[in-house]
């Protein structure tokens, strides 16, 4: 009797366990169902602000869900952006997907406000560096994660080095001569070969210091950046990083070597701490007790400014532990190299194509030698050579395009125009820098007088015939240097809250490199070639020793 009360007991409690267990299983559907259909509102919700908040955008009707579709390859697609200029005006959208919204932007004024207000970047945008280096703060698509680091190095460049006498040591310069002579052993030199050794030793003296030039693997360092420079993009622009791809894998055991050849460099930095004291001339003691640290793996004695200083956060490896350690100087390596062996190679180019200005520039070189009493080069007094830059980076920028977004808040500009928060925001700097309506009818010609002035007259711009005949004097002292930047259709290093941090030392460096490179030799075509450097996209040139 009483087992049989037992089943029934069980048979009852089990019969409501389940009854239960069905009720919560139906709750959990319910609340799961919910869920999922409020997140799909929401999106939809999200989709419907998005088109109508764009809406009010010009651009070119869209009859696909999808967008516009392909868009072509990058040249296509920046004679695109041109194309639609012409026709919806200076500012205009396209849509990349149902939810990628891309704005691109030509009127300069706009632009500089549309720079000062957005300060991220897309999160596909610092991909391509962390898939190649790892974490790093600087190059963070938030600015509130990037700002920290930004400031930091802009103490480090801008504070320190500028403030030392000589922005690139004699030293490094000597060495970089040296290259060039060796070189010419062969003959001539490869433009682009020679611009990018240039650049790599200027940076990585300037991240490393004097232990990069007697470091063994230098070479192998420059070749293996310049591959994984090659292929970044490609595997960033996978939507999905490609794991089942080999080349991938061959891709990233090239990144891991890379960084192992960073500690390597860096171990040496502590070894030598003697050398990386060079970096420390005057004022900046914070970077020699780096190599101290390094050596002795004790924490310097430090005062505050230490804990700030971005190369001992970096290479003490003390930035936040979801970093990578040295992720933030292999990708200063990387943009550094690209785009100053770029600027150097378009300075080189321009020079060869106009030897009547390299004259001028030789002869204002020696003219500030002989006026000053300093043994470097007083690069603040060659206006010419400085315009000369300016002009070389204004006909050939870094890159095409500027990117821009605005992640969290929607974007008002300055005309009330109304950019979703989201949307990418593109600048055609190359466009705009050869626009004409922003630098005259020679937009497309070099001419560094175009940034050179009448003293006290700010617009009264220099026209390089008045100097053809006086290669003697070629800068009389009433001249002054206009400052790029308040240019606002000037955009090679940026603008606004993510503008280059190497601009200013990047400038005063090639700088100092050309005064001395123009003051031993001149640059010429290879004979053969003929006399047009755009017979070829990649010039050979000889330099010539000049007979002093
Ligand atoms: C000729 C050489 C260089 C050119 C043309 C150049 C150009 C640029 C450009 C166009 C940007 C993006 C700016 C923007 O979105 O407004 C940028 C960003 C940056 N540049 Fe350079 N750069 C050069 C060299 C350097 C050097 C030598 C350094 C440092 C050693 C440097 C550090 C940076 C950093 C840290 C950023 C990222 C800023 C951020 O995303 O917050 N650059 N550069």
């Amino acid at each position: 009797m009483n087992s049989i009360l037992k089943s029934v007991n069980g048979f009852i409690s089990s019969e409501s366990a389940r009854e239960y267990a069905k009720k919560e299983f139906n709750a959990i559907l319910w609340i799961a169902l919910i869920t999922i259909t409020a997140l799909l509102l929401d999106k939809v919700f999200t989709l419907f602000r998005l088109w109508s908040k764009a809406s009010k955008i010009p651009g070119p009707p869209c009859n696909s869900f999808f967008g516009h579709g392909n868009l072509g390859s990058r040249e296509n697609f920046i004679d695109l952006l041109s194309e639609s200029h012409d026709k919806y005006g200076s500012v205009f959208k396209l849509w990349l997907g149902p939810t990628q919204l891309l704005v691109s932007m030509k009127d300069p004024t706009l632009i500089k406000d549309m720079l000062s207000k957005a300060g991220d970047k897309l999160p596909c945008i610092g991909k391509a560096f962390r898939l190649a280096f790892g974490r790093s703060s600087l190059f963070f698509c938030s600015y509130d994660q990037a700002q920290k680091g930004r400031e930091s190095l802009a103490l480090e460049l801008d504070d320190k080095m500028l403030g030392r006498a000589n922005v690139i040591p004699k030293n490094v310069v000597d060495c970089i001569m040296e290259g060039v002579d060796a070189s010419m052993s062969t003959g001539s030199v490869d433009c682009k070969l020679i611009s990018q050794h240039m650049a790599f030793t200027i940076l990585g003296t300037t991240l490393f210091g004097d232990t990069f030039l007697a470091w063994s693997k230098a070479t192998f360092y420059e070749e293996l950046l310049m591959m994984i420079a090659k292929d970044a993009s490609f595997w960033a622009s996978y939507r999905f990083t490609p794991f089942w791809k080999r080349g991938f894998w061959r891709y990233q055991s090239l990144c891991t070597e890379l960084k192992c050849l960073t500690l390597d460099i860096v171990q040496q930095c502590g070894k030598n701490y003697k050398l990386f004291c060079h970096m420390d001339q005057n004022s900046h003691i914070g970077t020699a007790k780096v190599g101290i640290k390094a050596a002795s793996g004790a924490p310097p004695s430090s005062g505050v400014e230490m804990q700030d200083n971005f190369f001992y956060q970096e290479l003490g490896g003390d930035l936040i532990a979801r970093e990578e350690p040295c992720g933030n100087i292999m990708g200063l390596m990387f943009h550094g190299c690209i785009a100053t062996t770029s600027l150097i190679g378009s300075i080189l180019e321009r020079l060869v194509a106009d030897a009547e200005i390299q004259d001028k520039i030789y002869s204002e070189i020696m003219k500030v030698k002989k006026g000053s009493v300093r043994e470097d080069q007083d690069v603040e007094e060659m206006l010419l050579l400085l315009a000369t830059i300016y002009e070389s980076a204004r006909l050939l920028p870094a890159g095409p395009l500027l990117q821009r977004c605005s992640l969290k808040d929607d974007l008002i500009l300055k005309n009330g125009m109304l950019i979703p928060a989201g949307a990418l925001l593109v600048v055609p700097a190359q466009l705009l820098q050869m626009d004409g309506s922003s630098w005259g009818s020679d937009a497309s010609k070099f001419n560094p007088y175009r940034f050179l002035s009448k003293a006290g007259k700010g617009s009264d711009l220099v026209q390089d015939t008045s100097f053809t005949e006086e290669a003697a004097d070629p800068i009389p002292c009433s001249f002054v240097l206009n400052d790029p930047n308040d240019d606002a259709a000037f955009l090679p290093f940026g603008s606004g809250m993510r503008t280059c941090v190497g601009q200013k030392f990047v400038i005063r460096g090639v700088a100092t490199l050309f005064a001395s490179l123009l003051e031993r030799y001149e640059v010429r075509l290879r004979p053969q070639l003929g006399n047009d450097p755009k017979s070829t996209t990649n010039p050979e040139m000889v330099f010539v020793k000049r007979s002093r």
